[in-house]
């Protein structure tokens, strides 16, 4: 459904200063999986949803969703994808719901736009996320965790084929955060919709099937819950944590980055350079001051 590589986004404030938010960042991700997205504050998350959702452009690289160039799309087509290939549900809800219109409106109106009015859809779609008996209210008489539930049925509304939210649980307490996941685990099974969630929840991250890591504009490692576990971890879900393995992202130029907690744990956080030797079929990285 996504493929990056080597994905750059450039911003140019003046003529002397640029900001590399993405330098060269790689990312797959299949149809019908549901991953996250997560990393510092900074490091690039909201750049690359805003260029998957079509609302910036990337400055290079390559990047390909649902079949389209994002690099080369015109603006129309991208008018296009933004309206029937995407999805968004943002943290904030002011940029959700629009506040003196009834939920059901607020889930009319991306319909609107591409010139489809059905109400029976809208009513389903909020049926879908549990808000069905809500249909009628407006924002000021619905919870935040509500309001967002409204948010993932309008993100629906054009019948997408990749959902992107950013902090969708940003604003909630715990209990409503995992209505909320569950909602997006619902739609991920039952639609096989792609959905990618940038989150600094990790009670949200241990739900997921892959966490991909970004640091400093680069996709630096992967969590990815064992196939093993799966069935297992839908009655234990606490034990989540120790079912995920973590894996470096290996680039198409060969890079990796090494965790910095590692090569703290062994003192080499201040080298520039390492013994790379291969034994028995293991690529192993050395201290070169250590014989
Ligand atoms: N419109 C912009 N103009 C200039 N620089 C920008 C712009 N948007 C983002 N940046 C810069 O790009 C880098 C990545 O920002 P981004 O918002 O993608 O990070 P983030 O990981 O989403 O952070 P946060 O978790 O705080 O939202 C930062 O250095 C940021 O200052």
């Amino acid at each position: 459904m996504i493929h990056c590589s080597n994905l750059m986004k450039i911003y140019k404030l003046n003529d002397d200063i640029e900001v590399i938010a993405l330098q060269g960042l790689d990312l797959d991700v299949d149809k019908g999986e549901l991953m996250g997205i997560i990393g510092s504050s900074g490091s690039g998350k909201s750049t690359l949803l805003n260029i998957l959702g079509g609302l910036d452009r990337p400055s290079a690289g390559k990047i390909l969703v649902d079949g389209k160039d994002l690099l080369r799309v015109t603006d129309k087509e991208l008018v296009d994808y933004k309206l029937e290939t995407v999805g968004f549900v943002w943290q904030n809800n002011a940029r959700n719901l629009i506040p003196y219109l009834t939920a059901v409106e607020n889930v009319e109106l991306p319909m609107l736009l591409k010139g489809r009015h059905k109400r029976e859809r809208a009513i389903e779609l909020l049926e879908m996320v549990g808000m069905g008996h809500r249909k009628h209210n407006r924002l000021n008489q619905l919870s935040g965790g509500e309001q967002q539930r409204i948010a993932i049925a309008i993100g629906l509304a054009n019948n997408p084929r990749l959902l992107l939210a950013d902090e969708p649980t940003g604003s909630v307490d715990g209990k409503t955060a995992d209505v909320i996941l569950d909602v997006f685990r619902n739609l991920n099974k039952s639609l096989g919709l792609t959905i990618v969630i940038v989150t600094h929840d990790t009670q949200l991250m241990k739900k997921m099937d892959r966490v991909v890591a970004i640091r400093d504009g680069k996709t630096s490692s992967e969590i990815l819950r064992r196939n093993i576990y799966e069935n297992y971890l839908n009655e234990m879900e606490e034990e989540a944590e120790e079912s995920h393995v973590e894996l470096a992202v290996l680039d198409s130029a060969g890079r990796i980055q090494i965790p910095s907690d590692y090569l703290e744990e062994l003192g080499m956080k201040d080298l520039n350079k390492m013994r790379i030797e291969l034994e028995e079929g293991q690529i192993v990285l050395k201290n070169p001051n250590i014989r």
